[in-house]
């Protein structure tokens, strides 16, 4: 049965969307053609795969109209049958509608949870899509099902602000499933989830049949087994499509070929690189910035960190690992003082101990440059890319400042000129492609010349290009320490140390050289 035709048809973008568009005002150069149907498992790779996801969940404009048909959901509504789920984008929708922005606030609402009992539900509600329908006859039997199936157990009773990222993603996944649309598509669906919850949720996905699966990937992630069908897309439109093991020797020679472009872009990075972020002298700071004693921190009984023991020094970079839910944005938000444990006096910044009385919240932050999924979603979106970037010269808000001094003008068109963003300067923050949407608020954290800076998953959804150069970037900061929270290796700037948080019971830890 033939759920999407797609045939001779160009799509135009829709407005407010945030897609790459080519330069002729369509998202494909070329027609596309392409029938999906219902009893394949589909992967969707390439540069362009979330535009094409957005295509085949009926958005954008297609030209001619009747180009895109949906033979298979005739007589359905299709926002009911189509479900397009994406990660990548600013809208974690960690709302109690788990509808629209905004719902994901900062880090600090989170601890605060209790305050919106009003609005905020429950884990296993926001499965069941409780608020949209709550005269719906909910199937409890469905969403413990999927809650076991999603190692949410013990979770079901949280309050969604109190989920980690990772568990977090894994609801929505829940959600999704639970809806049984006839076509799930799926972008980026292992995102921030760590190796044991990606193979976890891979695994569920390959037992659901009541939807027709399509994922969007990058050529460089790892193609689930079940996918039976791949289509390869560019800016030109689809490549090629066809059964996975046909395609694998035309798969294998595009992975190459990014190799090589990525080999040849780190070449260009290291001969452009602009004097001021030339390789500075090694800087001989190495006081301690950070130190923890014997901090403890536990929700509901739940032990999450035991007995830290940590201090972190200028000049040292750090990636803080360990599964979801084991722990690693509540010790950035005890450093950020967003969570309500942070006023403790093993907790030491530049040897001032934690009391209430000897530091605030604004002048703790004025030396933390900070970036993470949470502030993506909350961020504003009509902020041109220079404004949003001038942001990061504020400390507690999200107005541009009113005025700049010259230096620090030139110093956001230098670091825009150099991630390749100049020419974008005056574009709003939500026209621009999420990859580039990251890039800004990575300059942001860093224009400041903070000394914590904080990388959660922020080099996430990138396109290898903005990866590589903002790896470029860390490795060679020294104004400070860099703490760098991330899943996948790739997209972990170069760190000398680690914590590694074990997800067990009693909020075990490690601390090693990489
Ligand atoms: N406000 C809260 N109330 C109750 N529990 C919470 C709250 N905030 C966090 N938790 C719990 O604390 C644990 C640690 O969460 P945290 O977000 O620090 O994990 P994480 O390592 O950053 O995970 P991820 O990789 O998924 O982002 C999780 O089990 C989470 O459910």
């Amino acid at each position: 049965m033939i759920l999407v035709e797609l045939e001779n048809v160009l799509f135009k973008r829709a407005n407010g969307s945030v897609s790459q568009i080519s330069s002729k005002g369509l998202l494909f150069k070329n027609q596309i053609s392409l029938k999906l149907d219902s009893d394949k498992r589909w992967a969707i790779i390439g540069s362009t795969k979330s535009s094409f996801l957005e295509v085949l969940a009926g958005k954008h404009q297609a030209v001619p109209i009747e180009g895109r048909k949906y033979p298979a959901l005739a007589n359905e509504l299709a926002s009911q049958s189509i479900e397009l789920l994406q990660f990548s984008n600013n809208n974690y929708g960690k709302s109690a509608t788990g509808a629209g922005n905004g719902g994901f606030t900062h880090l600090g609402a989170r601890y605060e949870f209790f305050k919106d009992l009003e609005i905020d539900i429950r884990a296993d509600q926001f499965i069941s899509d409780y608020s949209y329908n709550a005269s719906r006859k909910v199937d409890t039997d469905k969403i413990v099902n999927l809650i076991k199936k999603f190692k949410l157990d013990g979770l079901e009773d949280k309050y969604i602000n109190g989920l980690s990222n990772g568990q977090f993603r894994r609801a929505r996944l829940a959600k999704s499933i639970y809806k049984a649309p006839r076509i799930l598509l799926i972008d980026d669906p292992f995102l921030g989830l760590d190796p044991n919850a990606t193979d976890l949720v891979s695994n569920v996905l390959s037992q659901d049949h009541a939807s027709a699966i399509v994922l969007g990937l990058r050529i460089q992630d790892p193609i689930p087994s079940w996918i039976d069908n791949v289509v390869l897309v560019n800016q030109d439109g689809v490549v090629k499509h066809g059964p996975k093991d046909a395609l694998a020797p035309e798969l294998e020679a595009t992975l190459d070929d990014f190799k090589k472009s990525q080999i040849k872009e780190l070449e260009n990075i290291k001969k452009k690189k602009l004097a001021f972020i030339k390789r500075q002298a090694v800087s001989t700071d190495s006081s301690e910035i950070i130190s923890m004693r014997n901090v403890n921190v536990a929700h509901k009984g739940k032990k999450i960190l035991t007995n830290l023991n940590w201090n972190v020094r200028c000049g040292e970079k750090w990636h803080i690992r360990g599964p979801n839910g084991s722990g690693k944005t509540t010790i950035l938000s005890l450093i950020t003082l967003d969570h309500p444990q942070s006023w403790n006096k093993s907790i030491s910044v530049y040897g001032t101990p934690r009391r209430v009385g000897s530091t605030n919240y604004f002048d703790t932050n004025k030396y933390i440059g900070f970036t993470s999924p949470e502030l993506h979603a909350l961020f504003p979106k009509k902020l041109t890319v220079f404004k949003a970037v001038s942001t990061g010269f504020v400390t507690g808000s999200y107005l541009p400042p009113i005025d700049l001094t010259a230096d620090q003008v030139d110093k956001i068109n230098n670091l825009l000129d150099y991630f390749q963003l100049g020419e974008l300067k005056d574009t709003p923050f939500d026209e621009l492609s999420i990859s580039h949407q990251k890039v800004v608020l990575f300059i942001r954290a860093v224009i400041n010349d903070p000394r914590i800076l904080i990388l959660d998953e922020s080099l996430s959804a990138m396109n290898e290009n903005d990866v590589l150069r903002c790896k470029d970037f860390v490795s060679s900061y020294n104004q400070g320490c860099v703490l760098v929270v991330g899943h996948v290796d790739e997209e972990v700037p170069e760190c000398d140390k680690f914590l590694q948080l074990i997800d067990a019971p009693n909020g075990e830890y490690r601390i090693g050289y990489v």
